[in-house]
């Protein structure tokens, strides 16, 4: 395996980018499938739930269970081993996708934690675990994140209204110290073309080339330039992104239906690494 320094992993562009082409909506689908299953065994009683299949946390109530040790075998019984082949492969299908945007080895980014399924619906929050719509930056959130990852898994307007991603820029330019940029040394921003150009809208990278995304306002290019609004039509859709203060962000709260996605993270330092999730 290339063993690159954290040279070869840190951005040095930072940047943006959307992609339809490399996660089928039937493979998003089956992935969705094992998010409810396993969710159905817990679940918050606000509006906002999470699973992380490597650590175990379920939302449960108003707090958090280690499942595979609080269910035991039925967890077993659950899931499949294909169903942790697939999170396996996409994972890696994306790191792919990441390193071959922002030019870096695949081999030296390491996937992080924490790194879960979200099911968000309408209820009212009853803890503050459950309010998902405040702006915030990953790497100062998490810690560890270099590069984010957003795999969707339902359509907006079909399957739930409100809780559309929004990249903050303004408040980004204006709260964020330019000594304080984390993340790509001060290099420029970047809105990868082919993956995403924001000149009248959102463009999505497809299996059969680039397509505007549906459903946006026509007013859409005079909100800015950078402000990007992501979601329409989105099962299968992986956003990614650099996780420094150049990516301030918010989730809209969802106003009906339920919303499903996997955040999938990506750290440069080795010591922050996890692997894929097994089935013991
Ligand atoms: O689900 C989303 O669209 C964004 C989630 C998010 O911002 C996060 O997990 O840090
Ligand atoms: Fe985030």
């Amino acid at each position: 395996m290339l063993d690159l320094p954290v040279g070869g992993c840190t951005p040095r562009k930072c940047g943006r980018g959307i992609t339809d082409a490399i996660i089928s909506r039937g493979e998003a689908e089956r992935i969705r499938r094992l998010a409810e299953k396993g969710l159905s065994l817990g679940g918050s009683d606000g509006g906002a739930s999470i699973l992380d299949l490597h650590s175990g946390a379920l939302s449960l109530g108003k707090h958090f269970v280690n499942m595979y040790r609080y269910f035991g075998d039925k967890v077993r019984d659950i899931f499949t081993k294909e169903d942790f082949h697939l999170y396996s492969e996409l994972r890696q299908r994306i790191q792919q996708k990441i390193a071959l945007t922002f030019g870096i080895s695949s081999a030296s980014m390491y996937l992080t934690k924490p790194t879960f399924f979200s099911r968000i619906n309408s209820s009212e929050a009853k803890t503050t675990h459950d309010e998902y719509w405040h702006p915030h930056i990953d790497k100062v959130t998490y810690g560890s994140f270099d590069y984010t990852s957003l795999l969707y898994l339902s359509d907006y307007t079909e399957d739930f209204g409100g809780g559309r991603f929004v990249f903050m820029d303004e408040g980004a330019n204006r709260t964020v110290e330019p000594r304080a940029v984390l993340g790509c040394n001060g290099g420029p921003m970047s809105l990868f073309p082919g993956t995403i150009l924001v000149v009248s809208g959102v463009w999505i990278e497809s299996a059969t080339g680039l397509r505007l995304m549906p459903g946006l306002p026509a007013s859409f290019a005079a909100f800015s330039d950078l402000v990007l609004i992501v979601l329409p039509d989105s099962t299968g859709r992986v956003s990614f992104f650099t996780s420094g203060t150049e990516n301030l962000h918010r989730v809209e709260k969802v106003h009906w239906g339920t919303r499903y996605a996997i955040t999938i993270s990506f750290t440069c330092n080795p010591d922050h690494g996890i692997g894929d999730p097994v089935i013991t």
